[in-house]
């Protein structure tokens, strides 16, 4: 990855506590005396999210790396979230295309490892974890296009959902769609606020009643992603998508996304502490537990 920018990162004695745990989660590495250091783009890349900067373009490539099927984990969701707003803060930065380093995988969703035979404190740090990403994605004032290479299940589908736009490539194996009835559990109201704003109330409720996966095409119909095209051609057309929509002047385009978003935001941002509670007690339930433990079983043994 041949990456030139040059990010001035102020001096870690300078930052709050957690600036320096994030500083840690980034890799970057202040010299000794450190009176604030200068760091290449190439530090930027973390190892679970590789952010790739076009600083003349205006434009970052942010692309998930969590092997094998980029599960979307404690540790994936924090340095997402930090990117984010690394980017955010980026003068140079107005736009971002997330994609997946994984090949036929643009993220499989939530890591249902973090949600299984854990403790009540995990169950909440991880779901905190979960909305911070929503809200940062959904709220973002940069320009945020999906570049969607593979399939999309659940948590990843929500954060192709949470763009401004969706480029998903043609690949019929490849499905996307909120898909919890199908482990039995349910799509928090927030995934559904979500989907209703993006493809309507009844195809939501179908879609969400039976678990839905649809294939490219069929996702294109119902309006989950806005165009289908040659994989190869996924990132390229999801660049030149950002590029139209970086026409319009930010300030503008910004309002009218806060304006259109805001109140679906705010309805978690008015309950979070109680969402966190129910997820926490849905999740702790038996009858919960073992239909993911089943699950995660049947995922296994589909390769035996
Ligand atoms: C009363 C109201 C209260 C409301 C409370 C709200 C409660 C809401 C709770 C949770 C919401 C959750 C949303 C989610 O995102 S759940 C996750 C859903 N994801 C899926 O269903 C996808 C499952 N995975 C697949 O379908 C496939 O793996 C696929 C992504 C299509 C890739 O297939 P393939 O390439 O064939 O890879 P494998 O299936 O062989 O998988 C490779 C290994 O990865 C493991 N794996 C797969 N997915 C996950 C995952 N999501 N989390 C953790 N691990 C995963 C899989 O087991 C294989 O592991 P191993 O190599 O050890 O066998």
């Amino acid at each position: 990855m041949a990456l030139t920018a040059v990010i001035r990162v102020p001096s870690r004695a300078l930052l709050r506590p957690w600036a320096r745990l994030r500083d840690a989660a980034l890799g970057w590495i202040e010299p000794a005396g450190g009176g604030g250091v200068e760091v290449s783009a190439q530090r930027f890349a973390s190892q679970k999210v590789l952010v790739e900067p076009d600083p003349a373009a205006g434009v970052a490539v942010m692309k998930f790396k969590n092997p094998p099927v980029n599960s979307l984990s404690l540790e994936l969701l924090t340095e997402l979230v930090i990117s984010l707003e690394k980017l955010e803060n980026d003068k140079t930065v107005r736009g971002v295309v997330l994609t997946s380093d994984c090949p036929g995988i643009f993220s499989a969703g939530l890591d249902l490892t973090e949600m299984c035979g854990r403790n009540p404190a995990h169950y909440a740090e991880y779901w905190k974890a979960v909305q911070e990403m929503w809200l940062r994605l959904y709220l973002s004032n940069l320009v945020l296009v999906a570049a969607i290479n593979g399939a999309s299940p659940a948590g990843g589908c929500l954060i192709a959902l949470t763009c401004d736009y969706r480029v998903m490539a043609d690949n019929p194996k490849y499905c996307i769609g909120l898909n919890e009835t199908l482990l039995g559990i349910v799509a928090p109201f927030w995934f559904k606020d979500n989907l209703v704003n993006t493809i309507g109330h009844r195809a939501s409720e179908r879609a969400l009643q039976l678990g839905l996966l649809f294939p490219p095409t069929e996702a294109l119909q119902v309006g989950m992603v806005d165009k289908v095209v040659p994989k190869d051609q996924v990132q390229s057309t999801a660049l030149s998508v950002l590029a139209q929509w970086m026409a319009i002047p930010d300030h503008a385009r910004q309002l009218t996304k806060n304006m259109m978003r805001k109140p679906t935001a705010d309805r978690l941002l008015k309950q979070r502490d109680a969402d966190i509670q129910n997820f926490v007690s849905f999740i702790s339930r038996d009858s919960i537990q073992k239909s993911l433990q089943m699950y995660l079983e049947k995922l296994k043994q589909k390769k035996g």
